[in-house]
């Protein structure tokens, strides 16, 4: 018992400051692109803009099957564009879902992985540019491994509502990502981006799973919310952002996939209750009909507008900044030159 206890003592602490040396690999990273750092826009809308049809269960990752072609291109498109951060193309590719489309469990853990290797490959490809072309500045690139919510699995748009019902709790909801985590953590990613996170009960699973799984690499938490105070369940950006603070395996905690109007008051509330970096990849402020997987105008911005919004969420706090659905590389490359050349 005592022995046990002691071991599992020591491994906490190996944890402990292993999961340290992440944040501080985090900061270093930001610190090293200038205090500032770029992530991509939107992946899966930006697939369609080129031709792909996501109308399917799979969505995005439905790509990784027919076109992984171009979800490299896109990749290389966002690094074009000024990003430090890529996030693949697995936000909906579960094994669940696979499996639901005929493949085998080992098929779909084969795409999980090859949704890393593309993203990688795209990064070899641009470093690759740097070392020949004078005209380019090799800059620090992460690749991070999107995980979706159930809510996105579910293909209902339910990751806009985070209304899974009661029969969904938190072993569930544990139960469904753990081995998508794990393969994930394992496949030469950076970091996992667990995204449009919409309730609190989802965050609790995340993090869990981070622990009990001891998952090595850093991940971040970031939510998508109805307003300036509540994710889109209705649960409070603070309870929800003090689930990322109090784990030592996240770097880095934010909002997405949310209009933006709401993104100034979000990073104030997220900055009251940790002091890690705060991210925002806000979306076009359009509304998502999951039925016909079409957006419509609801409150929408154009994207010089998008674009004008960086300084005033830089001065409230974020220091990590992209887009999310129908955000393109333009929007990025607006973000970037507005972070790095043009004064705020
Ligand atoms: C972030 S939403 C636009 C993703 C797509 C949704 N889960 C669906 O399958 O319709
Ligand atoms: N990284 C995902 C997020 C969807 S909300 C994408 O851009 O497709
Ligand atoms: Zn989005």
């Amino acid at each position: 018992m005592g022995l046990e206890g002691d071991g599992k003592e020591r491994n906490m602490k190996e944890m402990i400051e292993k999961c340290g040396g992440k944040e501080r690999n985090m900061k270093e990273m930001i610190e090293k692109c200038g205090g500032y750092a770029i992530i991509d826009g939107g992946f899966a809308t930006e697939l369609e803009r080129h031709g792909a049809d996501l109308k399917d269960p799979l969505w995005s990752a439905k790509c990784l099957i027919t076109s992984p072609h171009l979800v490299r291109r896109v990749h290389l498109d966002y690094l074009e564009a000024g990003a430090n951060i890529i996030i693949t193309a697995s936000y909906q590719a579960t094994i669940q879902g696979f499996e639901a489309k005929g493949l085998s469990r080992e098929e779909g853990e084969g795409l999980l992985r090859r949704s890393v290797k593309l993203a990688v490959e795209a990064r070899d490809i641009y470093y690759e540019r740097c070392t020949k072309d004078q005209s380019y500045s090799k800059r620090p690139i992460l690749v991070a491994a999107s995980v979706g919510s159930y809510g996105a699995y579910l293909a209902d748009g339910s990751e806009y509502r985070g209304d899974y019902g009661y029969a969904v709790t938190v072993e569930t909801l544990k139960d469904f990502h753990r081995e998508r985590v794990k393969i994930l953590a394992d496949s030469g990613a950076d970091l996992i981006a667990f995204e449009t996170i919409p309730n609190l009960l989802e965050a609790k699973a995340y993090a869990e799973v981070l622990e009990e799984e001891c998952i090595e690499i850093p991940a971040w938490f970031s939510f998508s919310c109805k307003d300036e105070s509540n994710v889109v369940s209705g649960d409070s950006i603070l309870d929800c952002a003090s689930i990322a603070d109090s784990s030592t395996q996240i770097v880095a905690v934010g909002v997405n996939c949310t209009a933006p109007r709401f993104i100034h008051g979000l990073i104030s509330s997220i900055k009251k209750v940790t002091s890690k970096p705060v991210l925002v990849y806000p979306n076009s402020g359009e509304t998502y009909i999951a039925e016909s997987s079409r957006w419509v105008k609801s409150s929408g911005v154009a994207e010089d507008d998008f674009v004008s919004y960086i300084g005033k969420w830089r001065d409230a706090g974020a220091s990590i900044f992209g887009g999310c659905c129908r955000t393109t590389p333009n929007t990025i490359r607006g973000i970037t030159q507005a972070i790095y050349q043009k004064p705020l």
